[in-house]
């Protein structure tokens, strides 16, 4: 879903790379230049033999899962189709908003569901370090969030972000919305201590990086992750695609692909 995307692109390569899966369709959005074409001569080489499409139903009856990384109206529409079609659905979107995070876990009832907001195996890890430490250390040491991606990225904080602050306030036993502290600007006041701050760089071809920052008295504890190839992300997608195979109904993350 979302094919002529970065991370359909990505997806698309690395699906009909691997002895493990098969590319059974490629879907774009209604009016996109690509509708009809074939996908290799759309993206720029061979003839593939796939044809692209916007008929979603006709591709999930062709297929046991479908990888989306679209939008989030998209992938809220597409859990439920996907869920009454029998087909699992890796969804890798971010910027949901509370009743679309509702909407899917609705569809999770029924659907096999694989959600996460970074598919990398370094980024799940980090979400349980950030856990770790957070719970580990008192509100005096502030944590702070700091993001950096593309200047095309259009959703801020990064789903990323939003994870890792997660992270940080369940492992301070508190819920996120009560402590984030998401623009400042102005006369702010001081920082009110127990928030979580949010920072995003947007600019150039940064693919993405998050800063955790836990900033004491007379020290600071940083924890970072670089991403440096979108192929990353796509390699943890396709993982949680094989793994979604064998799931019971429900809605999952990569910790659970993962095993963290
Ligand atoms: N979870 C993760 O590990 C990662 C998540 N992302 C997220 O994935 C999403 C997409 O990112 P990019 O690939 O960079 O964006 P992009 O804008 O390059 O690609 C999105 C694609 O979705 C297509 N699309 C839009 N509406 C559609 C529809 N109705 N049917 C089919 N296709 C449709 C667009 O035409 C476009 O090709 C973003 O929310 C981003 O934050 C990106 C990288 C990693
Ligand atoms: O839009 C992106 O590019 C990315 N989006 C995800 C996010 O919002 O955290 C994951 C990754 O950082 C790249």
């Amino acid at each position: 879903m979302g094919a002529s995307g970065r991370m359909g692109q990505m997806l698309v390569r690395l699906v009909d790379d691997s002895a493990e899966t098969t590319l059974a369709a490629v879907v774009e959005r209604a009016g996109h230049d690509w509708l009809g074409r074939d996908l290799g001569q759309a993206m720029g080489g061979a003839a593939h033999g796939l044809v692209v499409t916007d008929d979603v139903d006709g591709a999930l009856a062709q297929s046991d899962v479908v990888i989306d990384f679209t939008t989030p109206a998209v992938s809220v529409a597409l859990a439920h189709r996907a869920a009454a079609a029998g087909v699992a659905h890796v969804i890798g979107t971010t910027g949901f908003s509370d009743e679309d995070l509702a909407a899917i876990a609705q569809a999770g009832q029924t659907g096999r569901i694989v959600r996460a907001g970074n598919m990398s195996l370094g980024v799940n890890l980090l979400v349980k370090l950030t856990r770790q430490v957070a719970a580990a250390l008192g509100t005096e040491y502030d944590i702070e969030i700091v993001e950096a991606h593309h200047r095309h990225k259009v959703d801020a904080p990064s789903g990323t972000a939003l994870m890792l602050g997660e992270a940080a306030a369940a492992g301070r036993g508190v819920a996120l919305d009560a402590v984030a502290d998401r623009a400042r600007d102005g006369i702010t006041g001081a920082r009110a201590q127990g928030a979580i701050g949010f920072h995003a760089i947007r600019g150039g071809d940064y693919i993405g990086e998050h800063d955790v920052i836990f900033a004491g008295e007379g020290e600071r504890i940083v924890l970072r992750h670089v991403a440096s190839d979108r192929a990353l992300f796509a390699r943890g997608a396709v993982r949680a695609a094989i793994w979604a195979q064998s799931a019971a109904p429900g809605e999952y993350s990569m910790l659970d692909v993962l095993g963290l």
